[in-house]
């Protein structure tokens, strides 16, 4: 008997689909197309048992299943699987439908970050209680294999930092931004259109997607639970076009970045302690950065290990196909799993490093001032700076013709635009010294802040 009979021969494993939307659609299209070819690299054929669905008359006819298989009882469908994939979203009911799952022995594939960044800890307990698997490389950067090398190929080294562009709707708008100048909400609903918004696009926007991701990837990276809630978080909707000139005034690109940082810090007492700091916000970074070309939606992530060294991972991070090629990854993984017998890994915790609050993380600010065209004013912003131990890496000014009718006796005044970039410093310097220049009678406003990386 050949193998691919032995194949056919044994009881197929039972797939279990919770969710039918973008991804879901795809998984279901690719699990019934490429059937032939799982079953050979699994050892046995996978079996779609069912999907669960909110509203079960919709036409699907697009898919190439079996329209009995649509069903809206998810909890009795998740008791009679071996593999269940989760692509509903949000906490509820995702998360009590695969705790059900893994009581009922069921090994669970999910793409869901915003779960696994609340409450992975428990459900990899359950997962071992159950003696069954639970992967998620969906769940970050869509199609590019990342969890899986940070979790296995790097855990022999010391990863030192993740820095990643890890929301494909953010890219997309800021990347039109940038190249069309187009303006924002048009940007977000064209992101949307295309599948890779979430279902509520504040997620994306707002920066909770991005800040899942890098909950998560500190999480592996740094084998210390890190909960989306101890993530920096700032979103996209404050950035300008005034703030995207400005970047390229600097050669920069701005991109909505996740940085997670193996921290070390000396003590008084001469030891070192380490820590992690994790940050999403909006950042100028070189266009010469491998950051810095990543367009459209796509995602990329840069790792830095002791001795791997520099790392760069770049593809799709979001859509319906990509999405389910890293599903699909892992259902064959946990399933391999089911016929040789054994378990994947589960938690990496042990290090238990504190994760630092914002104002200890170390960055550099470009800040773009609105002040008076007098004598001494740029000696009095040196000074701010220098009160709070920030260095200044470059200053430029810009003279800004007199207004007649400028406000509070400021008519006829020349002002200057002054930008200033400052060397490395902690975020909490950097914030009090724009709070300090925010109060000198001679700055007329602080026009915009925005932190750079990446040089
Ligand atoms: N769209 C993308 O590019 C990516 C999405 N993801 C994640 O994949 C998951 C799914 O995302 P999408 O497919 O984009 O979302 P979606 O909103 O297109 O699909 C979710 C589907 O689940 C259904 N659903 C909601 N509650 C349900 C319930 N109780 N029972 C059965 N079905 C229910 C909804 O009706 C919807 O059809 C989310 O966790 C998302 O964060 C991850 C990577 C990329
Ligand atoms: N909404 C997310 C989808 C993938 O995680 C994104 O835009 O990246
Ligand atoms: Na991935």
């Amino acid at each position: 008997m050949s193998e691919n009979q032995q194949v056919t021969q044994e009881a197929p494993l039972r797939v279990a689909l919770l969710g039918c939307g973008v991804v879901g659609s795809s998984v279901a299209r690719m699990l019934v197309e490429h059937g032939d070819d799982l079953a050979a690299r699994v050892g046995r054929r996978l079996e779609l048992v069912g999907i669960a669905v909110r509203r079960a008359g919709k036409d699907r006819s697009d898919l190439p299943v079996d329209p009995a298989l649509f069903t809206t009882d998810a909890e009795s469908l998740v008791t009679r699987a071996d593999i269940v994939v989760e692509v509903i979203g949000g906490i509820e009911p995702a998360r009590s439908l695969i705790e059900l799952a893994m009581k009922s022995g069921a090994s669970v594939v999910s793409a869901n970050k915003a779960l696994l960044a609340e409450a992975g800890p428990a459900l990899y307990a359950e997962a071992a209680e159950h003696g069954v698997d639970l992967y998620y490389e969906a769940a970050v950067a869509g199609a590019i294999p990342i969890l899986r090398p940070i979790r296995e190929s790097l855990a022999g080294d010391e990863v030192r930092k993740v820095l990643g562009i890890v929301n494909g709707t953010t890219n997309y708008v800021l990347d039109k931004m940038d190249t069309t100048g187009q303006g924002f909400a048009e940007a977000v609903e064209q992101a949307q259109a295309l599948g890779y918004a979430e279902a509520d696009p504040t997620a994306d926007v707002e920066g909770f997607d991005a800040a899942a991701k890098a909950a998560i990837l500190a999480s592996l990276a740094f084998h210390t639970r890190v909960s989306s809630d101890q993530v920096y978080r700032e979103g996209i909707t404050e950035v300008s076009a005034a703030d995207v000139q400005a970047a390229r005034e600097m050669d920069c690109v701005v991109k909505l970045l996740a940085i997670c940082e193996r921290t070390e810090t000396i003590g008084s007492d001469g030891r070192s302690t380490a820590g992690v700091s994790v940050r999403v916000h909006p950042a100028m970074i070189p266009r010469s950065h491998p950051l810095g070309g990543v367009r459209d939606a796509f995602n990329a992530v840069f790792v830095e290990a002791d001795a791997a060294g520099q790392l760069m991972f770049y593809g799709k991070g979001a859509g319906g196909d990509p999405t389910a090629s890293a599903v699909l990854g892992d259902v064959v993984a946990v399933a391999r799993h089911r016929v040789g017998g054994g378990r994947g890994h589960g938690e990496s915790a042990y290090a238990d490093l504190p994760v630092l609050e914002m104002g200890q993380a170390l960055t550099r600010y470009h800040i773009s001032l609105d002040v008076a065209d007098r004598p001494g004013v740029l000696a009095q912003v040196a000074t701010s700076f220098a009160e709070h131990a920030v260095s200044i890496e470059t200053v430029r000014q810009h003279i800004i013709a007199a207004d007649p009718d400028g406000p509070d006796g400021d008519a006829g005044e020349t002002r200057a635009n002054l930008i200033v970039v400052t060397h490395t410093a902690p975020d909490a310097a950097l914030s009090a010294t724009v709070r300090a220049l925010s109060g000198l009678d001679t700055v007329r406003e602080v026009v915009s802040v925005m932190r750079v990386e990446g040089a």
